[in-house]
């Protein structure tokens, strides 16, 4: 059930790249309110400017106009309220798994105790806690990803931006991380902005599904999916689920068809 306190306030967001040749127009006018503890996914075509959209939430990027408040407070840069995970797993290759937990908890003056507390309970949640000790170069692509989303879990931000986090993962992996995150979400009751070039993995994740088009980047339809948590791999076999992604499916190719004309 979706709880209607409003967290993340997108209001008229706008933003250009001064090109070579031409001025791209990666957003326009996008508006979009995210409620406390939701799970929204993005999907859309390449280039219609879905990271543009995520950058500016974290807080990386700054719109040419339009705000963005969180909890009514305009954002100014990036915060520890906000997690960021990417595709690429962006570990620090030099650091063991906990140490690169352990990194933003350091930079939060946090005790020693308190520190090695907090990795082991995420490093327990995301089943690496044998791997504490490993370094990056010794995981797999899947557990390289579980270890940046425990990272951004164990800073205990409000909200946790994902860009196709698991874009470059096989699709058992891929699954199985899932399910994993949606446990964890409902144990930490996290917001979620998630993009994914995934239909499937939208609607199995969201509470609701933004489309968005591009040239210029604007919002193009709202879906909600009101398929109740816990959603596990069975899921994907409902009616209920299917009907959902025919219908996400259609808008996506519809777009397709636009871009095409
Ligand atoms: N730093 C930049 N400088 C110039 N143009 C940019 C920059 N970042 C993005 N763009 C342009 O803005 C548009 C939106 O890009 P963005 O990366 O947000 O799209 P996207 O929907 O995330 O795409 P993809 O699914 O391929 O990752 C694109 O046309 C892109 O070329």
């Amino acid at each position: 059930m979706i709880n209607k306190e409003v967290k993340v306030k997108i209001s008229n967001v706008s933003k250009i790249y001064k090109g070579t040749n031409k001025d791209v127009h990666a957003l326009d006018n996008v508006n979009l309110d995210i409620y406390k503890n939701e799970f929204v996914c993005v999907i859309g075509s390449s280039g219609c400017g879905k990271s543009t959209l995520l950058n500016i939430l974290a807080g990386l990027d700054t719109p040419n106009s339009g705000t963005i408040e969180i909890d009514g407070k305009a954002i100014e840069g990036t915060g520890v309220d906000r997690g960021v995970v990417f595709q690429q797993y962006a570990l620090f290759p030099w650091l063991t798994v906990a140490k690169n937990v352990a990194f933003g908890l350091e930079l939060q003056k946090k005790s020693k105790d308190e520190i090695n507390k907090i990795v082991d309970h995420y490093l327990k949640a995301v089943g690496l806690i044998d791997f504490k000790n490993s370094y990056p170069k010794e995981l797999s692509g899947g557990m390289k990803q579980r270890v940046a989303i425990a990272r951004a879990y164990a800073v205990n931000p409000n909200i946790l931006l994902m860009d196709e986090p698991f874009g470059a993962l096989d699709a058992q992996t891929r699954a199985q991380l899932q399910t994993e995150l949606l446990n964890t979400w409902d144990n930490e009751k996290k917001t979620c902005f998630f993009i994914t070039h995934d239909v499937d993995e939208a609607v199995f994740l969201a509470q609701r599904v933004v489309i968005m088009s591009p040239r210029p980047g604007r919002i193009k339809a709202i879906v909600e999916v009101p398929i109740p948590y816990p959603r596990v791999p069975e899921t994907k076999l409902s009616k209920e689920f299917n009907d959902i992604k025919n219908e996400l499916w259609q808008l996506v190719y519809q777009e397709y068809l636009e871009a095409k004309k």
